[in-house]
Parts: structure tokens; sequence; C-alpha cells
């Protein structure tokens, strides 16, 4: 499929998705928005892909919802429309893993879809903030709420309310980040995790993401008892005894996601 604002590439198993709106830093207007989460979707139901990463430019992984676009809108619009809740579900409903490769500015919707993926990876130049204050609104697609779980409320009350941006080294002392290297390398150690993920079996993978996005949802005593029914289910399998056999046998594995 021909997309117009992103651009796609699928190599060794893993989806490279790049925002491609330069003129506008990516603000993620509604075509934007859609065709990424159309992307995101066709790697999930590829055989080709078994890992994704989301990135944008040197100057701009997102610099937020399109401004432009939203400022003539009503609320009967917007809340009709619901695009940014309808969007999130989609990007939340992928199974295979999400890395959200950040360089530059990722504000408002820009650091809600960083977060809205498994795990992010930034540049020493990355920026991070949700600077809607400015602009008279408040975080629409989980600014307030998966920021807040992140980083805990002192640090994302200070961003939501100061609309400050947070810088990628105390984003990493946040654990808002997972690591954060050189500009020049970022995409080749986001590839690299990419590719690391793409050799385990997709079953253990798919259920280790199930696993830790459940614990944003539930009291521990639930979680843990979801962790384990998952653990155990997971000796149903071949890769299991795959993985387990190959470790006794000193060789690598082969997975074959049966
Ligand atoms: C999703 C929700 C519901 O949570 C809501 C949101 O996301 S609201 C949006 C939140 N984001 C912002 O408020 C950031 C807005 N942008 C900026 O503050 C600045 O552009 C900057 C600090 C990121 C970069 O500044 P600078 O280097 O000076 O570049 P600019 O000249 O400002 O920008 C270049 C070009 O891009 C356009 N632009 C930038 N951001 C947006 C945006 N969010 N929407 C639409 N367009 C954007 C900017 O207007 C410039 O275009 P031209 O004027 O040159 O045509």
């Amino acid at each position: 499929m021909a997309f117009e604002t992103i651009n796609v590439d699928v190599q060794d198993h893993v989806c490279l998705i790049k925002l491609n709106r330069p003129e506008a830093l990516n603000a993620l207007n509604t075509e934007l928005l859609s065709e990424l989460a159309t992307a995101l979707e066709d790697a999930d139901a590829s055989d080709k892909v078994r890992c994704i990463i989301v990135t944008g430019s040197e100057k701009a992984f997102a610099a937020g919802a399109d401004i432009k676009e939203m400022s003539e809108k009503s609320f009967v619009d917007v809340y009709s429309e619901d695009l940014f809740a309808k969007v999130s579900n989609r990007i939340i409903g992928i199974r295979k893993p999400i890395i959200a490769a950040v360089s530059g500015y990722a504000l408002g919707g820009g650091c809600e879809l960083a977060m809205m993926c498994d795990f992010i990876i930034a540049s020493d130049t990355a920026k991070f903030g949700q600077p809607e204050i400015n602009l008279g609104v408040m975080p629409g697609m989980g600014g307030s709420q998966r920021l807040t779980r992140f980083i805990g409320k002192s640090k994302a009350m200070d961003m939501n309310l100061t609309g400050r941006f947070m810088e990628a080294e105390e984003a990493e002392r946040a654990g808002l980040v997972s690591r954060v290297v050189p500009a020049k390398k970022l995409m080749d150690e986001a590839t690299g995790a990419a590719q690391k993920i793409a050799e385990k079996s997709q079953l253990s993978v798919m259920a280790t993401k199930e696993a830790v996005n459940r614990s944003y949802e539930v009291p521990l005593a639930e979680g843990l008892l979801y962790e384990r029914r998952l653990f155990h289910s997971l000796f149903a399998t071949e890769d299991q005894k795959e993985g387990m056999g190959a470790f006794l046998e000193k060789r690598e594995a082969q997975f074959r996601d049966k």
C-alpha cells in the first residue's frame, strides 16, 4: 500500500515506519495518524515482520497533533470524531513489539505516541514534553495518564502544568526512556534491539508484551496470576522445548513460533 505521510520498509523481519511530514515537524494530522495505524496493523498481520520500529526525523519524532487542523474544531467535532482515541486503540491493539526511536522533539501527541510503543530508545537530542497547556487545552492521547504511570505524579504534573520539555538524559533517569545513545547511533541501536527481539519465539514475545502491559491495568495479585497463566501456557509450545533443549545442548535455539 502506498502512503503519503509515512515511509515503510521491511528488512530482516524488522518493519521500520518513518513519519514523513518534515515541513510540519511530523505533526500528527488525520492522514498521518490513519496511515500510521494502518501500517502498524499491516505489519502486525505480516509473516515477514517480527518487530516494528516507529521513528521520525533527526529534528522531530513528532511535534504533536496538527495544531492547524485542530484549531478550527468545535466540541461537537472533536467529541463526535474522537480521532485520538480511535487511533490510540488501534495502536495499543498491535501484538508485535513496537520500539519508538526518538530523536528531537516528541511533544504532545508525539510524546503520547512514543509512550504507546513498547519502549523508547532516545537520541541524546531528544526532548519530551506535554505542552498542550500552552494551547489552552490538555493532553488527549494519554499524556496525563501514561506519563504519570511512567515517571510518577510530581514530574508528570510538572511537565503537564508548566509545559516544559524534558531532555533525554532526564527522561532516562525518570524511566520514560530505556536507553539514550548519540544521535548518529540511534537507528543502529533501535535496529539492533529489534533484530534481537526478532530472533526470539514470537509466542513468548507476544505473551511477554501482553503481561507487561497488563501490569498497568490490574492490581498486582491479578497481574501475577495473569503472568503465571501465560507462563504455564508457553509449556504447550514447541518453542519452549526448543529453547530449553538448545540451552542444555549448548547450541543456538531455532524457534519456529509453534
Ligand atoms: C494529541 C493531543 C490531543 O494531546 C494534542 C497535541 O498534541 S497539541 C500539540 C502539542 N505540540 C505543541 O504544542 C508543539 C508545537 N510546536 C512547537 O512548539 C515548535 O514548532 C517546536 C518547539 C517543536 C519547534 O520550534 P522551531 O524549531 O522554531 O520550528 P517551527 O518554526 O515552530 O516549526 C516548523 C514548522 O512546523 C510547524 N509545526 C510545528 N509543530 C506543529 C504542530 N504541532 N502542528 C502543526 N504544525 C506544526 C510550524 O508551524 C512550522 O511550519 P510553518 O509555520 O513554517 O509553515
